[in-house]
């Protein structure tokens, strides 16, 4: 299935495949209508660099993920990856996969602003010549109310830190929480769909009207 609604001629044949594990990403993606003809999470090293800045993190590990998935896929096809990055000023919070990083996340966040991250890329295999490469990012900002010990605690039994950036997720009990946010709700969530769909408005062929 190419899922695009490209009308003929040879960009039909063009998939669309998401290189990302994160079912978030493709719950976006189908939120606008797109359904990636393949779904190929990027296997790549994410440890970021000696003093690297969330901003040109974010970059790198879209275009790496991006690059990464491009090179294994045969035919003609667009890549499209992201990443999503916490960032408490010039920090990177990790992406939490166990509850004590996940509490130590929440307690740097509470109370306090800080931004969101999220790049996405675009990268054509090497059977579309047509295809143009693209990258986007875009910074949001999110304020936490003061947590409690008890509400950390509530967050971290509803389990929604899970291989969340910073251990929180927007979209799930967080949410209670967030006293002001700018930028991109869907950026935060993981895949910003205004950008994304400038990006692929970008390409030959209409992915997008
Ligand atoms: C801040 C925040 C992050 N997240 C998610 C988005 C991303 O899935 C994840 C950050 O990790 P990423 O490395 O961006 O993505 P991933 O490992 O989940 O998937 P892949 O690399 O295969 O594309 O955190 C939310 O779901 N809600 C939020 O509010």
């Amino acid at each position: 299935m190419t899922g695009t609604p490209a009308p003929g001629g040879a960009e039909a044949e063009v998939r669309l495949v998401l290189a990302s594990a994160s079912p978030r990403r493709l719950d976006l993606l189908r939120q606008i209508g797109l359904v990636p003809g393949q779904v190929f999470p990027a296997n790549i090293d994410e440890t970021p660099r000696h003093d690297e800045l969330p901003r040109p993190y974010a970059e790198r590990l879209a275009a790496e993920k991006a690059a990464h998935v491009a090179g294994q896929i045969e035919g003609p096809a667009l890549v499209l990856a992201a990443d999503t990055v916490v960032a408490l000023g010039r920090r990177i919070l990790p992406k939490t996969e166990d509850e004590q990083t996940a509490r130590a996340c929440l307690e740097r966040l509470s109370g306090r602003r800080h931004t969101v991250f999220t790049a996405i890329a675009l990268r054509p295999t090497a059977a579309w010549a047509e295809g143009r490469a693209g990258s986007r990012i875009v910074a949001s900002t999110v304020t936490f109310s003061r947590l409690t010990p008890v509400q950390i605690d509530a967050l971290i039994a509803a389990g929604d830190w899970q291989g969340k950036a910073g251990g929180y997720a927007i979209q799930g009990h967080a949410a209670a929480f967030v006293r002001f946010m700018s930028g991109s709700y869907t950026g935060i969530v993981g895949l910003p769909l205004f950008e994304t769909a400038q990006l692929l408005r970008g390409q030959k062929g209409s992915w997008l009207s």
